[in-house]
This record gives C-alpha cells, sequence and structure tokens, in this order.
C-alpha cells in the first residue's frame, strides 16, 4: 500500500466514527482531505452531518463537494473532530501545523467532545521533535518573539534553527493573517513544558503541540488499520 492507499484507508475507518446527526470537525491537510472526499460520498447518500472546518482550504473543498458547513459562531459545540497529524507519540500527543492550519484545528478540536486523528504510520514516533515544530506568530515584534522562543526553548535544554515559513518566495501566512516560525529543537522530552513555556511568551499566538485533545488515532501501515487510545 502506497502512502495515498494508507490515508485513504486510516479516513475510511475514522468515517465509521461518524454518525448522522453529528456536528464535526473537519481537519486539514491531505489524510484530512481524503477523509472529507469519503465524507462527501456519505452526504450525498443520506447521512445527515454539519461540518466546521479548520481552514479556508478544507472549507472550499467541502464547498465543492457538498459537504454542509456552520461556523463555531453558530455551532460552538462539536460531537467528534477528525484531523490529521505530523507526528504521534503513545500518548496520543502530536505535533500538528504542516499545513498552517494548527491554530483553528486547535480551536476547533477543543470545541469537540473528541478528537480522532487519522495518519499513515510514518507519523508514528517515539518522541516527538523529528519534525519541526510549528509556532504561530503575531506579524508584530517578529525578531523580539523570535529571541523570546529560542530562550524559553534554552531554559529547557532545546535548541536548533527557528525558520520562518515562506511560501512561493513570500512569508507564509496563516488563515488568521500570522507567520509560521518553524522550530527544529529536535527531541521534545517534555512537550508540557515546551506549550507552557511557548504560551507565556505574548507574540507567540499557538504552537503545534497537540496535548491531551486526541482520544483514538487511527493509523494505516502496510498490514492493515490499527488504533491506539492514549497511554497515559
Ligand atoms: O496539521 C495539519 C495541518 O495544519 C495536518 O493535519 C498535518 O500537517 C498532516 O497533514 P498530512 O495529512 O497532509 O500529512
Amino acid at each position: 500500500m502506497d502512502a495515498k492507499a494508507m490515508k485513504i484507508e486510516a479516513a475510511r475507518a475514522a468515517l465509521e466514527h461518524v454518525t448522522s446527526g453529528m456536528r464535526l470537525g473537519i481537519g486539514t491537510g491531505s489524510t484530512a482531505e481524503e477523509f472529507v472526499r469519503l465524507l462527501a460520498v456519505k452526504v450525498a447518500e443520506g447521512m445527515k452531518i454539519i461540518g466546521v472546518p479548520t481552514s479556508e482550504r478544507t472549507a472550499a473543498l467541502c464547498v465543492q463537494l457538498g459537504v454542509p458547513l456552520s461556523t463555531l459562531e453558530e455551532t460552538p459545540e462539536l460531537d467528534l473532530t477528525i484531523d490529521g497529524a505530523d507526528e504521534v507519540d503513545a500518548d496520543l500527543s502530536l505535533i500538528k501545523g504542516g499545513g498552517g492550519a494548527l491554530l483553528r484545528e486547535k480551536i476547533v478540536a477543543s470545541a469537540s467532545a473528541k478528537m480522532i486523528v487519522i495518519a499513515d504510520e510514518s507519523k508514528i514516533v517515539d518522541t516527538l521533535g523529528r519534525f519541526p515544530l510549528p509556532i504561530e506568530v503575531n506579524r508584530f515584534g517578529l525578531k523580539a518573539t523570535e529571541t523570546a522562543v529560542r530562550k524559553a526553548a534554552a531554559s529547557l535544554g532545546l535548541s536548533g534553527p527557528l525558520t520562518l515559513r515562506m511560501t512561493g518566495g513570500e512569508p507564509f501566512v496563516t488563515d488568521g493573517g500570522h507567520l509560521i516560525l518553524d522550530a527544529s529543537f529536535g527531541r521534545i522530552p517534555d512537550a508540557r513544558a515546551l506549550s507552557d513555556a511557548l504560551h507565556a511568551i505574548p507574540g507567540v499566538v499557538e504552537h503545534g503541540l497537540f496535548l491531551g485533545l486526541a482520544d483514538l488515532a487511527v493509523i494505516a501501515g502496510s498490514t492493515g488499520i490499527r488504533t491506539l487510545v492514549p497511554a497515559r
């Protein structure tokens, strides 16, 4: 099975957790997009759901495929969010934000009674940090925020390149109008401590550590699907 086929299988298995009447958070990224495609088929067959997308990109795909949408203003409490991840550990702590949607993804997941992560097995890690940690920052005071992030990381024994995410020669701008610093700190032994330290920096809008949010991971591998629950 190639990577795309694994993403489709993970999305298909997660779809079994969706029932008619649900208010659904809908993630961002290539795996989440496979989920949207399969969900659209169910909707066309009569399944009644209302979706809250985690990005403009996901919203556009849902509109194109006829998946009914709402907003968190209209629908502030959701039953289930299904989203991809860049890394998943045994506690179902995640790194997210490879697609730049981490802020809305975290808001939507936090508004949901349950979060299911869908991924192929390449995303499983022993310790978070192989994938650069996305940190969404305000444009104002970028250099000062960068310095503060370096100091916060250093206080936890972490260091490494902090790179402003670019696209087409310009800084990448999130749906919320912010910038992203990708932090290549390597292994993050205490993700909670790093999360707290980053949240204490005023210029940091949000970061891609999703701790205690995922309830179930549906992981597709060459030998089939396995589900993981948090080891915590
Ligand atoms: O967090 C995300 C977007 O902000 C994505 O869920 C994450 O990057 C995984 O994407 P993909 O399914 O394409 O590997």
